[in-house]
């Protein structure tokens, strides 16, 4: 390997296991750090951790793992891969991880870019944009867990970190990687701007060499080509059978895909308060979806208000473990019933479908929408997932997943 990736979670992971492919290098997802060497053929690798809102320590350790393991296959390049809207809390994880892994591998002047164009993120003078509004008016300000109350990633970072937090602009970054290279600070870490695609190329270009990076997947667009890989669209061998959408993202985009799967497809909404309660079983969930016509959908997903209620009644953690531990169950239930394509909404909510499956290999397929792959879980039985971040995909997503996994679009 010559590309290693930590990232933070399982839909980030698959995101930019997505872009590494599409660079043209064989890449791998692996859910948690493997406890055997990788296929030697792999050019990168992805150790998948859900370590977003881990507590702080438990992030380090388990990044400084997936570290070494990805330095033990060969890697030459460490990424800490970081959502695209630069989820966090004041006490991390991104600032303390990437302490940690600086601390490690000796790296200063750390690049970190959480910019991702296609998916309209950007960053202009230190802050996060998305589309045209700053992050804190995205959406984001209400997330569930991460609430992003600040755009400005300069300020954001060096509240978590303990090394100093400099700035590369985005007129630096068009002058190409040369400027670039000389002007990212000699210690710290660096917000380094990017609005345009081809920033992010040479943002990569820049990095050719660095130790270590950090950010969303558009980090990796310039990456591969260091390596003298060249661009390539990742093979797909079609999963057909029963298919099933767990939805456990409230993020904007994810509510106007339910709203718009609802109109087409069966579908079961579970509240916080029947999950805390106990009041609905993944058996039951399974017998349900299975006995459908068409590919239903299982949903927590709500409005911020909704959330908002039930985090007051239950706890934050308790609602939020709740439903995960529910759509984990719910995962294990279809998979051992015999689903073989299953959407999953939502970064945490996918880290835990995945872990229901006992997933510990994907196989990277064809792009689904910009920042989700379709992966193959390795292992005996054929089963196909698809891990989409809670904001990515248009609003026909959950239909247009369903049939390009199974080779009908
Ligand atoms: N109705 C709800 N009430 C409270 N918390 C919820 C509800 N539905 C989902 N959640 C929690 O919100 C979090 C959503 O995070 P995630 O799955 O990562 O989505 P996103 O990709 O949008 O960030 C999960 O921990 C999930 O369990
Ligand atoms: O970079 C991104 O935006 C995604 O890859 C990602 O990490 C999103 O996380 P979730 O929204 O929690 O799925």
């Amino acid at each position: 390997m010559k590309i290693g990736v930590i990232a933070d979670d399982f839909t980030g992971a698959s995101d930019i296991a997505l872009a590494l492919a599409e660079g043209g290098m064989a890449v791998s997802q692996f859910i948690g750090v493997p406890d055997a060497a990788a296929d030697p053929a792999l050019d990168a690798g992805v150790v998948a951790l859900k370590s977003r809102t881990a507590p702080a320590a438990e992030a380090i350790a388990d990044s400084l793992a997936a570290c070494e393991w990805l330095l033990g296959q060969g890697c030459e390049q460490i990424i800490f891969k970081v959502c695209s809207t630069f989820d966090s809390t004041p006490q991390g994880n991104i600032g303390p991880v990437l302490d940690a892994l600086a601390d490690r591998l000796g790296a200063q002047g750390v690049t970190t870019c959480p910019a991702f164009p296609e998916n309209g993120r950007s960053v202009y003078m230190g802050h996060l944009f998305v589309g045209d509004v700053p992050l804190n008016e995205s959406g984001m300000q209400n997330h569930p867990l991460t609430p992003m109350t600040d755009s400005d990633l300069r300020r954001v970072l060096a509240a978590q970190s303990s090394h100093p937090v400099g700035h590369v602009p985005v007129a630096t970054v068009m002058d190409g990687a040369a400027a670039i290279r000389a002007a990212l600070p000699r210690e710290g870490h660096a917000i380094v701007d990017a609005i345009r695609d081809a920033d992010l190329v040479e943002i990569g270009r820049a990095a050719k060499g660095a130790a270590l990076l950090c950010g969303a997947s558009g980090i990796a667009l310039g990456l591969p080509a260091n390596f003298g890989h060249r661009p390539a669209a990742p093979a797909w061998e079609p999963v057909r059978g029963p298919g099933v959408v767990l939805s456990g993202s409230c993020s904007r985009a994810t509510r106007a895909q339910v709203a718009r799967y609802r109109t087409i497809a069966p579908h079961r909404e579970v509240t916080a308060a029947q999950a805390v309660r106990g009041e609905v079983t993944a058996e039951e969930l399974a017998d349900w979806a299975l006995a459908q016509d068409v590919p239903p959908l299982v949903y927590s997903s709500a409005d911020p208000e909704v959330v908002k209620a039930a985090q007051e009644t239950f706890g934050k953690g308790v609602a939020a473990q709740a439903i995960e531990r529910l759509f984990s169950d719910l995962a294990a239930a279809l998979a051992a019933r015999g689903a073989t394509r299953i959407v999953v909404a939502g970064g945490e909510t996918s880290g835990a479908a995945v872990q229901g499956v006992r997933a510990k290999t994907l196989r990277i397929g064809m792009r689904l929408a910009a920042g989700v792959p379709a992966v193959r879980v390795e292992g005996e039985r054929p089963l196909a997932m698809a891990l989409k971040s809670g904001n990515f995909g248009g609003p026909d997503f959950f239909a247009e997943a369903l049939a390009l996994l199974a080779g009908e679009a």
